[in-house]
């Protein structure tokens, strides 16, 4: 006892219990100290010594505290914390257990797997809900947002581009100082730190925590429960996580979440209004984890058809054409007929001619999303694309970029075939022409330019170089014999010189031929192995299993280049050539570029006091130093009229199919403020460009 005493001083000399007092000293003594049986204290202390960890002196503080202070049994608070411990515990697994007969009994539920597409439509859902925002329990997902959407959320928000913006100044100690840049650095930061900036970028977006959620929607009553499953997937005990929402509603019946998922659908798809969605294939590392094989790249306003300089006429027709094949009543007409539901486009012609825009402006017209495959993407194998085709949703656009056969590895079977169905070709030829001539004279065929009797002829020269002089002279009397007879053969050849140039022909086109293959050969060694054969796209096309529904387009700059069997009516059911602008159309080209209607309705501030001049962070200075940073200020606006005639003007200064339109966009567009510049600068541009196109140089010296 007296060594416990001791100790207690000891703690209390060094600062971790108090003092003790002379009651203390009693108690202690006596053994009774909080009601605790006598010795336990002694025994605790004795056992921890000086050592005791900081929450066992923590207990022992609480313990005199209650004891000795509050007069209050420590193991009679023990008691009543282990039996509230033990009602909660009890009430629970009460409260759970009822819910769930509650759940199995009472109400209906759907399961929503993260695989599907309706999960995502849940959360974006979910997401915009004010009152589940505001739970205590949230999860925060940081949304990927392109260009475009980023855009659109600072107009939703009521904020102008000007507002939230950073600059840099480049201090170039000229008049070119007082011109200050863009800045991004800090736009990310801002984002979630500051008020304003939270209009700019609205990301992170925050649903309900895993677990239960309970919410009323439309007068209905919904519990939503999220759970994360781990297991085993794929071979080599790859982990993966997978997520199941639950949503239930009372009733026996479904019909209230199933209208509430309609309602995330259509918001969920009001978004997508007006924006074409592009699909690629997902790589094949994250294949897993998502489950699928399409990955949304991004989502764009629609580009509206005018925007597309093609000939109308051609334009309608690819219209009306695709309209007539997506009409629900089609399927049928084709079911009927046993023809397989597809149609292939091929859009060919110089880079920069608009395929890729026009196929965008199909998407928008008839408001599918566009599905792009790249056969040289590596990571896309013969097998993945057939997966891909199947995978395609009931009507969409698919995008085979760039089908040049040079992307394409060729198997050997693929030669194969190919020669074989040349030499059948050839002799179905041969016998055609023999069957129209009638019977023809033997001729003998030269090799090198000889007869077969000139080669031995000169072989047994060579011999007779080493033989007598006689037996040379007599070589030289032959050879000038069969000089005599093979011009006579010349001259019964020129007597059946059709027949002879036909072979000539035939010859020469079947070493191009083989010449064609060898390098096809060559380029095919310079693909991975595993990269993508004629016969595996043919297949993924229009295989067996191939989807249905799909429009499919293919564009290419090197039309000839491509396989017969690939652009074969059935797979491709229309070509549309596409060239360079006339001028006509770089007139329209260019009036596209300054029209009023098409400029950014941004909320310009247009006015303001002298004292917001000076200040460098007003709306007016802002709006100075964002037209500086775009490009110069036209002086004084162009009227439409105008505008129309200086568009004509310009026309008349491009000459027809020498420049694509990409190229008169990218000259326009570095004057994209000034039609007047770009007018006085137009005949020095088509000048330099046209004698850099001559001169195959790549460097531009008027741009
Ligand atoms: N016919 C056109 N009408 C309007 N803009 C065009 C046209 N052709 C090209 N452009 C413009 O040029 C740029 C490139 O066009 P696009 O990608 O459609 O050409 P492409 O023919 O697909 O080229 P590539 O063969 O190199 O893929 C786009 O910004 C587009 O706006």
């Amino acid at each position: 006892m007296v060594s416990s005493i001791n100790v207690m001083d000891s703690l209390s000399k060094l600062g971790i219990i108090p003092e003790r007092t002379t009651t203390d000293n009693n108690t202690a003594a006596n053994g009774t100290a909080g009601g605790l049986p006598p010795g336990f204290v002694d025994t605790f202390i004795a056992t921890a010594g000086l050592n005791a960890s900081p929450l066992a002196q923590l207990l022992l503080f609480v313990h005199r505290q209650l004891g000795v202070h509050l007069g209050i049994d420590p193991s009679l608070v023990l008691t009543i914390l282990g039996v509230l411990w033990g009602a909660q515990y009890f009430a629970s697994q009460a409260w759970a257990y009822v819910n769930r007969l509650i759940e199995d009994y009472l109400m209906s539920s759907i399961t929503i797997s993260q695989d599907d597409s309706i999960y995502y439509h849940l959360m974006e859902w979910l997401s915009k809900q004010p009152k589940l925002t505001k739970n205590r329990y949230l999860t925060a997902q940081t949304v990927w947002k392109s260009a475009w959407e980023e855009d659109e959320n600072t107009d939703e928000e009521g904020g102008s581009s000007q507002d939230g913006l950073f600059w840099t100044d480049v201090g170039l100690g000229s008049a070119e100082s007082n011109r200050r840049y863009l800045n991004f650095s800090s736009q990310a930061a801002r984002s979630t730190m500051l008020t304003t900036a939270a209009r700019y970028d609205k990301s992170p977006r925050f649903v309900p925590a895993m677990g239960s959620t309970r919410f009323w929607h439309n007068r209905n009553y919904f519990r939503l429960t999220r759970r994360k499953d781990t297991f085993v997937s794929g071979g080599w005990h790859a982990m993966k996580d997978e997520e199941e929402m639950k949503i239930y509603c009372y009733g026996r019946s479904v019909a209230p979440i199933k209208q509430l998922l309609r309602e995330a659908k259509l918001v969920y798809y009001h978004d997508t209004h007006q924006k074409t969605t592009i699909y690629r294939p997902r790589q094949k590392e994250s294949r897993r984890e998502y489950q699928s094989l399409w990955q949304q790249v991004t989502r764009r306003p629609v580009r509206p058809m005018d925007t597309v300089v093609l000939d109308l006429q051609e334009k309608h027709d690819v219209l009306a054409d695709i309209n007539e094949y997506l009409h629900p009543s089609t399927p049928r007409w084709y079911a009927a007929r046993g023809i397989p539901l597809r149609r292939g486009y091929l859009f060919h012609g110089p880079p920069g001619t608009g395929k890729t825009s026009f196929s965008f402006a199909l998407a928008g017209v008839f408001g599918i999303d566009i599905y792009v495959i790249s056969l040289q993407d590596a990571s896309v194998t013969e097998e993945d694309l057939a997966a891909l085709f199947v995978k395609l949703p009931r009507r969409c656009i698919v995008l085979l970029e760039d089908i040049d056969t040079a992307g394409l590895r060729r198997d050997d079977d693929d030669d194969e075939s190919e020669a074989a169905d040349e030499a059948k070709k050839d002799t179905v030829t041969k016998s055609e022409e023999v069957a129209a001539k009638g019977p023809q004279p033997v001729q003998e065929v030269k090799v090198n330019g000889d007869t077969p009797a000139e080669t031995v002829d000169k072989g047994d020269k060579k011999e007779g170089k080493k033989k007598s002089k006689k037996k040379r002279k007599q070589k030289k009397h032959k050879k000038d014999t069969d000089s005599d007879s093979s011009s006579d053969s010349d001259s019964e050849s020129s007597s059946s010189s059709d027949s002879s140039d036909d072979e000539h022909d035939k010859r020469k086109r079947k070493k191009k031929q083989a010449a064609k293959r060898k390098k096809k050969r060559k380029d095919a060694k310079l693909l991975p192995p595993d990269s993508i054969s004629l016969s595996g796209l043919l297949n993924a096309i229009d295989g067996v299993a191939s989807h249905e529904g799909r429009v499919l387009i293919l564009t290419t700059n090197k039309p000839e280049s491509l396989d017969e069997a690939l652009v074969r009516p059935g797979r491709v059911d229309r070509q549309v050539a596409f060239a360079n602008a006339t001028s006509e159309q770089a007139g329209e080209l260019f009036h596209r570029m300054y029209e009023r209607r098409r400029a950014l309705h941004r909320p310009q501030p247009t006015s303001g006091s002298a004292g917001e001049k000076q200040n460098p962070g007003s709306a007016v200075e802002r709006n100075v130093q964002n037209q500086l940073a775009y490009g110069d200020v036209d002086e004084k606006a162009v009227t439409p009229e105008e505008l129309k005639d200086i568009a004509r003007e310009f026309g008349s200064i491009v000459p027809s199919r020498a420049f694509s339109p990409a190229e008169i966009q990218g000259f326009l567009l570095k004057r994209k403020k000034n039609p007047r510049k770009a007018l006085a600068d137009a005949p020095s541009w088509v000048e330099a460009t046209l004698r850099q196109k001559e001169s195959k140089s790549k460097v531009t010296t008027v741009q």
